[in-house]
C-alpha cells in the first residue's frame, strides 16, 4: 500500500489543466466494441482504472495503439467472448466500477455478456437491476450464479422496447445506450441519466452511425442501425477535477488558475463552490480561483441554513459531496451536507474530525458542518483513503493543515486522478509519494 506524505501550509500558485473525465473514458472505450472499425480516441486520463478498463478490453481482443500518453486507436475486429468467462476477466473486472459497461455492446454485437461483481468505490451498495431489467426488456435472458456473484446474459437478437428506468442510473443509461444502438426497431429509454458524460457518449454514437435522439434530456430515443463504423472523439475535461481544483484553492488560500476547464458542461458545479463563499473569475474557458483570506458560507433567501445535496444531473454530482464537505470546514458559517446516492460515503468525516474540524455527522447521510473561519487551523494525522473523493478530500485537508499527514492507501486516488502528487507539486504543494 502506497501512501503520501503532505506538509500542510503551503499557498500554492499557478495553472493547472484537468485531465480527461475518468467517468467518460470508461462509457467510451467501452464503445469501441460496437464496430470492427478503428476508433481513435483523445484525451484519455492515464489514472488506473482508464487502464484497467483498456486493458480488458486488449485481452478481450480488441487491438490497442497508444499513439501518445492520451490517445489511443481501437479496433475490436478479432473479440474473443470467450474471454468473458475466464478467471482472469472475472478477477480483473472486480477491480473497477466501468467493467460493467463492457455488457451492453458485447450483448448488442456479440450476443452474449458476462457480468461479474464489478468493483469501484465501496461507498454503499451498488445494484445493478437498472442494467439487468432494461437488458430484459431489450429481449436478453438471464442467470445469475450467487456463488461466483455474476450474471450471464445471451440473446439471438436484441429487440428495440420502451424502458422506464427505475432510477437515472448514469452506467445502467450507457449500458442500454451501446446495447440498443444495435437492436432491431426502437428503444426508448426514459427517466435516463443525462451527465455530459451520457451526452458525449451519444455524440459518439451518432458519429459511428447510430440514430440517437433526445440526447441531454432524461427521454432518449434510439433507432437500432445494423452496423456502425469507427470514428475519432475527444473526451471532455474532467469536472470532478475541476470541483476538486476549486476546493483545493480555496481551502489553502491560493490563487490558481485552472486551464481549459470545460466551463459549458459543469452545470451547478460553480454554483455549489460560489455558495461556500468561493470567488471565480471566467475567462474564456479558464477559471480563475483569486486567493481569499476568508469565504463565507451563504444561506438560503430565508436566512436558513444552506444545506447542499446530490441529485441525478443537471443537480450536483455525489462525487463533489466530500470535497465540498471538507472545504466547508475552513468557510465563515454553517452547511448541512447531505449524501442522498450513497450510505457509506460519509464516514470519513471521522478523519476530518480527528484533524479538528468541527462536524457532526448526523447519520450516513447527512453531516453539519461548522466552518470555524480558520480560527482553529486543521492539524496534520495519519489516515487512510477510503475512496477517490474521500481520499481527494484528505488530501485538500492535509495540505491545508498544519504539520505533517501521512495518507496511506492512495491505491484510491490514482484510480482516477493523473499523477496529483506531480500537478500539485508543480503548484507548490508539498506531496512525498511513498
Ligand atoms: C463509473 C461511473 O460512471 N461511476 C459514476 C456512476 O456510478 P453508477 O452508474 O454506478 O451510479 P448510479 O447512477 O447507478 O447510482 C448511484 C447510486 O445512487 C443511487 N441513486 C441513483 C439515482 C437516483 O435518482 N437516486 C439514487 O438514490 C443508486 O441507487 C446508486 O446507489 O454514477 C454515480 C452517480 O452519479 C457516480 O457517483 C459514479 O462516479
Ligand atoms: C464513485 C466513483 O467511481 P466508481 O463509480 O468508478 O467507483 C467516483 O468516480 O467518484
Amino acid at each position: 500500500m502506497a501512501s503520501f506524505e503532505v506538509i500542510g501550509g503551503n499557498k500554492l500558485k499557478g495553472n493547472i489543466t484537468p485531465q480527461g473525465a475518468k467517468n467518460e473514458a470508461l462509457q467510451v472505450v467501452s464503445a469501441v466494441l460496437l464496430t470492427d472499425e478503428e476508433v481513435t480516441i483523445h484525451n484519455i486520463p492515464d489514472i488506473t482504472d482508464v487502464n484497467l478498463q483498456i486493458e480488458l478490453l486488449n485481452e478481450l481482443g480488441v487491438s490497442v495503439e497508444r499513439i501518445n500518453r492520451h490517445t489511443c486507436i481501437f479496433k475490436a475486429d478479432n473479440v474473443d467472448p470467450g474471454y468473458l468467462s475466464s478467471p482472469s476477466f472475472q478477477r480483473k473486472t472486480g477491480r473497477l466500477r466501468g467493467s460493467v459497461m463492457l455488457a451492453g455492446p458485447m450483448l448488442a454485437r456479440f450476443h452474449t455478456a458476462y457480468i461479474p461483481k464489478p468493483g469501484g468505490d465501496k461507498i454503499g451498495r451498488r445494484r445493478l437491476d437498472t442494467h439487468i431489467i432494461g437488458f430484459k426488456k431489450l429481449g436478453a435472458e438471464f442467470d445469475y450464479f450467487s456463488s461466483e456473484s455474476f450474471f450471464h446474459l445471451h440473446t439471438p437478437q436484441l429487440k428495440g422496447a420502451y424502458i422506464l428506468l427505475e432510477e437515472p442510473s448514469v452506467t445502467g443509461t450507457a449500458n442500454l445506450l451501446m446495447a440498443a444502438v444495435l437492436a432491431e426497431g426502437i428503444t426508448t429509454i426514459y427517466n435516463a441519466a443525462c451527465e455530459p458524460y451520457i451526452q458525449q457518449l451519444c455524440k459518439m454514437l451518432n458519429q459511428m452511425g447510430a440514430k440517437i435522439s433526445g440526447v441531454g434530456s432524461n427521454m432518449i430515443i434510439i433507432e437500432g442501425v445494423k452496423k456502425l463504423k469507427g470514428t475519432s472523439h475527444t473526451i471532455l475535461p474532467d469536472m470532478i477535477e475541476v470541483g476538486s481544483f476549486i476546493g483545493l484553492a480555496a481551502m489553502t488560500q491560493s490563487g490558481i488558475v485552472i486551464k481549459n476547464a470545460g466551463v459549458a458542461h459543469l452545470g451547478v458545479i460553480p454554483e455549489r463552490f460560489q455558495q461556500l463563499g468561493i470567488q471565480l473569475q471566467f475567462s474564456g474557458d479558464d477559471i480563475h480561483i483569486p486567493e481569499q483570506e476568508i469565504y463565507e458560507i451563504e444561506t438560503f433567501l430565508d436566512s436558513s441554513m444552506l444545506t447542499i445535496y446530490d441529485h441525478p444531473w443537471p443537480g450536483l454530482t455525489p462525487d463533489l459531496l466530500s470535497i465540498i464537505l471538507v472545504v466547508a470546514t475552513q468557510a465563515r458559517g454553517s452547511v448541512l451536507v447531505h449524501q442522498k446516492m450513497f450510505e457509506s460515503r460519509l464516514f470519513f468525516v471521522d478523519k476530518v474530525i480527528e484533524m479538528g474540524a468541527h462536524i457532526v455527522l448526523c447519520d450516513p447521510h447527512r453531516a453539519v458542518v461548522v466552518g470555524l473561519a480558520r480560527q482553529l487551523p486543521l492539524r496534520g494525522i495519519t489516515m487512510s483513503s477510503p475512496d477517490i473523493r474521500a481520499g481527494v478530500a484528505l488530501l485538500i485537508a492535509a495540505l491545508s493543515a498544519n504539520g505533517k499527514s501521512i495518507i496511506q492507501n492512495i491505491e484510491q486516488i490514482d484510480r482516477g486522478y493523473q499523477n496529483i502528487d506531480e500537478r500539485l507539486s508543480a503548484l507548490g504543494a508539498e506531496i512525498t509519494r511513498k
